[in-house]
């Protein structure tokens, strides 16, 4: 099986499971080692893989990114940089998904944010992982693995849009567009707040990024109702930049613009700036608030 992509589409993905003469979703874990070599995890040298079905029918990737030089807190797991993968794309469910590791309990609690969690089927393909759990298919539930979940719906009303549902948070820019040539930046920026998963702090932000040749990245804040397992917007723009920035290091990104609330009780400037200012030393970075 040859290196993936980090999205495949639904027919490239029927055509491949033809081929190896199983269903997609047994496609999944044949994918996973040989998605391992995307993963960048430079401190751990510990690969890890995941490999998504969304409803769609799109295959998503997501690996580990670690960033030497920060607190290790800052890490993104493979399945956290999967769950972005698929919000990035608009995928409305995450129904399966293999993964080389047995997935940590901040990843277990990350996923509670997706609807009918208990429900998502995981294969990990590590051959010490859950013997006794495996249900016939080698897929164990979310459920089995996390009973007794803490999640959105202990602090949420129901009909509040769970993670990758589609939401607009109808944010606007405060102040006047001077007409500066990063004012695409701030738009992108913008509508990646829009799109931001707030619904504990209610501080949606987003983040844009551009590279060395003029590439535009985004990505959003996105929260646990757990508080700390909530993946920031640099982050979840550097998975837009790991995926598909054309495998370049961190230092290729050269400008940043950050969109949050003025006065938000949750904020993300001092952070974001010191992330990048770690990972991208020339990276010139803006706030806008909104
Ligand atoms: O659920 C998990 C557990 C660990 N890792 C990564 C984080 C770090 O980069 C490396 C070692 O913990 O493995 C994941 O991606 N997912
Ligand atoms: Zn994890």
């Amino acid at each position: 099986m040859d290196r993936p992509s980090f999205l495949i589409h639904a027919e490239e993905a029927e055509s491949a499971a033809k081929r190896h003469g199983v269903s997609v979703v047994n496609l999944l874990p044949l994918l996973v080692n040989p998605a391992k070599p995307l993963a960048r995890p430079p401190i751990s040298k510990f690969p890890v893989s995941a490999v998504g079905l969304g409803s769609s029918g799109r295959i998503f990737v997501g690996v580990n990114v670690e960033f030497p030089g920060l607190p290790l807190h800052h890490s993104i797991h493979a399945e956290q940089f999967l769950v972005t993968n698929l919000t990035l794309n608009s995928e409305p469910n995450l129904r399966h998904f293999s993964v080389s590791a047995a997935p940590c309990g901040h990843c277990r609690q990350f996923l509670q944010e997706i609807r009918d969690a208990p429900d998502i089927k995981i294969l990990i393909t590590d051959p010490n992982a859950f013997r006794d759990a495996k249900e016939e298919d080698g897929y164990v539930r979310l459920e089995s693995i996390l009973p007794h979940r803490f999640g959105p719906n202990d602090l949420l009303e129901r009909d509040v849009p769970l993670l990758l549902e589609p939401h607009d948070n109808r944010l606007t820019l405060l102040g006047v567009t001077n007409g500066h040539v990063d004012s695409d930046l701030k738009l992108t920026a913008l509508s990646a707040a829009n799109r931001s998963y707030a619904p504990y702090s209610r501080c949606p932000s987003g983040v844009a990024l551009v590279d060395c040749e003029g590439r535009v990245y985004r990505g959003w804040y996105m929260e646990s109702a757990a508080y700390n397992p909530s993946l920031g917007p640099v982050q979840a723009a550097l998975v837009d930049y790991v995926a598909n920035g054309g495998g370049g290091g961190f230092e290729r990104i050269v400008g940043a613009v950050l969109v949050e609330k003025r006065d938000a009780v949750v904020r993300q400037e001092h952070t974001a700036r010191m992330l990048l200012q770690v990972i991208a030393p020339k990276c010139d970075f803006e706030v806008f608030h909104c």
